[in-house]
């Protein structure tokens, strides 16, 4: 049975889903050399934001499949070392956007009428109203920094709550702004007008630091600054010294720079500070939500079976994943079978993409071919996650064509090697029921299923050449189940495609590449 490590808090409802396919182990706040030691023996690891899963925790992970982060940000997870391991690693990207947008419009309804500060005053025995007049939000002025699933739903109800939006996200349309009735601006206007800034970005190079001491310095004196983002996209020493000196009126964080906070300068201040520690996603429907989304895709993956959303690799709706998915089976079966007859030391890889799959999206195709094309050197090492950078590493180049009028089948595959056997193509469609055939080699059509061993003859069509290599293999007590003939004239060149009970032993080959009429034979093994 696989194991899974969980290694943060995780609703109970996971870690029954999970139990389902595997020995579930719960050990959390792990200092990180413990987690080093002990992941080896695991095949999935779920975590939070709390656990981080650097490269060495990678590395040490020899059996580790899949990552599931319960949440949204992988930026506790080395993705690119993940990656190159070929290790899927899969989030829950919608599970807590109601939770993570609500937590925002408390925090800013918190900081308009110091409700934290005010509680705390009544709780020690004071009837304070005089020190907590605050503002209303109406017909204030929100900028939204970036307008993808929580920024959307924080206008939304901002925007009930009578609030004009500003918002800036160079991703998003100016439609899709104006349907969330966002007036989108430069950065910089949005620093000017807003009186409260929300963030809802991810934290990259470019947004690291995106609140500083410049940019406040182009804010009002009352403005308010809200992130339940991400820690570290605000300089929280020059947010500190601004509300320090009055330069905006105060700001709401959930996230830091560092979690959890410790020593900081922005706990020594007042009423103008709220401050939670990364309570954002924690709502019991969103550790629900997170918990399922996640969970599912461990035991789908554990299964081996693909995942709706993972990070590192192309993302495809389950439906469009469900129709592809014998295309994806047929894409590999002929990286496989190509990747053997060009040999080893590949050099090009051409896909041609004929029929429905012409117009289908091409990714997940191309990176089964890759896959197959791979397997036979790589083994189970490379994977759906791996394959590119596997075949970039190893100087392949990737070309894709595409033809909507080739209409022999609904869609067909042509895959086109160049090895240091030379160049082989070979070309695959689906018959009704998703059977895989073969449906021409180096342009002589066949109709061949694929089998376990197969051999292949380049050969002159002549008289008596079948017979030749039937009782050739019959000597050497090789057993044939099929055998087909493919030829574009008479008496002109010609393939052979034989299917084999067992491996043909390289002698064996040597002793049909003699044959009279033999160009060249291959074997392969699928
Ligand atoms: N506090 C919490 O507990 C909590 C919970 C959930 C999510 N989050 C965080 O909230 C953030 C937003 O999550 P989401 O689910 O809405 O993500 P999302 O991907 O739906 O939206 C992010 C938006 O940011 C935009 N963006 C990217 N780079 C930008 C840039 N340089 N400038 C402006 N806009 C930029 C994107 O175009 C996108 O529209 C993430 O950082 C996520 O990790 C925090
Ligand atoms: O990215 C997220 O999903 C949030 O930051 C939530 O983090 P958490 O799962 O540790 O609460």
């Amino acid at each position: 049975m696989p194991k899974v490590l969980v290694s943060d808090p995780i609703d109970q409802v996971g870690i029954d889903i999970l139990s389902q396919v595997a020995q579930v182990d719960i050990k959390t706040g792990l200092p990180p050399e413990q987690l080093v030691q002990i992941i080896p023996e695991y095949d999935a690891l779920m975590i939070r934001s709390g656990t981080r899963v650097t490269a060495d925790v990678i590395d040490a992970g020899k059996n580790l499949k899949i990552i599931g982060r319960a949440g949204v940000g992988v930026d506790n997870v080395d993705v690119t070392a993940a990656t190159r391991r070929g290790i899927v690693v899969v989030n829950s990207p919608e599970g807590n956007t109601i939770a993570a947008a609500e937590h925002t419009l408390a925090m800013m309804m918190s900081l308009s009428r110091y409700i934290p500060d005010a509680n705390q005053s009544t709780k020690s025995g004071k009837w304070d109203r005089k020190s907590y007049t605050g503002n209303e939000v109406y017909n204030k002025t929100l900028g939204v920094v970036g307008l993808g699933k929580i920024g959307a739903h924080v206008a939304t109800v901002a925007r009930a709550m009578g609030m004009k939006l500003l918002a800036y996200d160079p991703f998003v349309s100016v439609e899709r702004a104006e349907q969330l009735n966002c007036r989108l601006v430069e950065l910089d206007m949005l620093f000017q007008e807003s009186d409260y800034i929300t963030l809802h970005i991810p934290k990259t190079p470019e947004t690291a630091n995106l609140i500083n001491a410049a940019a406040i310095a182009r804010m009002k004196p009352t403005t308010r600054i809200i992130n339940c983002a991400r820690g570290g996209i605000i300089d929280e020493a020059a947010l500190a010294a601004a509300l320090q000196e009055g330069k905006i009126a105060g700001a709401a964080l959930d996230v830091f720079g560092s979690e959890p906070l410790g020593e900081s300068p922005l706990t020594a201040l007042g009423k103008e500070i709220v401050l939670t520690p990364h309570l954002g996603a924690s709502t019991e429907e969103a550790q629900v939500n997170v918990a399922v989304d996640v969970a599912e895709q461990i035991r789908d993956v554990l299964l081996g079976l693909p995942a709706r959303s993972a990070v590192n690799i192309p993302g495809l709706r389950p439906d469009l994943l469900e129709q592809l998915k014998p295309y994806l089976q047929l894409a590999e079966t002929l990286g496989n079978l190509v990747g053997q007859l060009a040999g080893g030391r590949i050099e090009s890889l051409n896909i041609g993409l004929q029929g429905e799959l012409a117009t289908n999206q091409s990714q997940p195709i191309v990176i089964a071919a890759l896959k197959g094309l791979l397997s036979h050197a790589l083994q189970e090492r490379v994977n759906y996650v791996n394959a590119s950078i596997e075949a970039k590493e190893r100087g392949i180049r990737v070309i894709e064509t595409r033809d909507a009028s080739v209409r022999d089948y609904a869609g067909s595959l042509q895959l086109t090697a160049k090895g240091s056997l030379g160049e082989h193509s070979v070309t695959g469609a689906l018959l009704g029921d998703n059977e895989i055939r073969i449906t021409s080699l180096n342009d002589f059509p066949i109709n061949v299923p694929p089998n376990r061993h197969m051999l292949f003859t380049l050969h002159r069509d002549m008289p008596g050449i079948i017979g030749s290599i039937g009782s050739l293999l019959g000597g050497f007590n090789v057993n044939i189940a099929s055998m087909q003939v493919g030829r574009k004239i008479v008496r002109g060149d010609a393939v052979m495609v034989l299917s084999i009970d067992d491996p043909l032993p390289d002698n064996i080959l040597e002793e049909v590449k003699k044959v009279s009429g033999i160009r060249d034979a291959y074997t392969v093994t699928l």
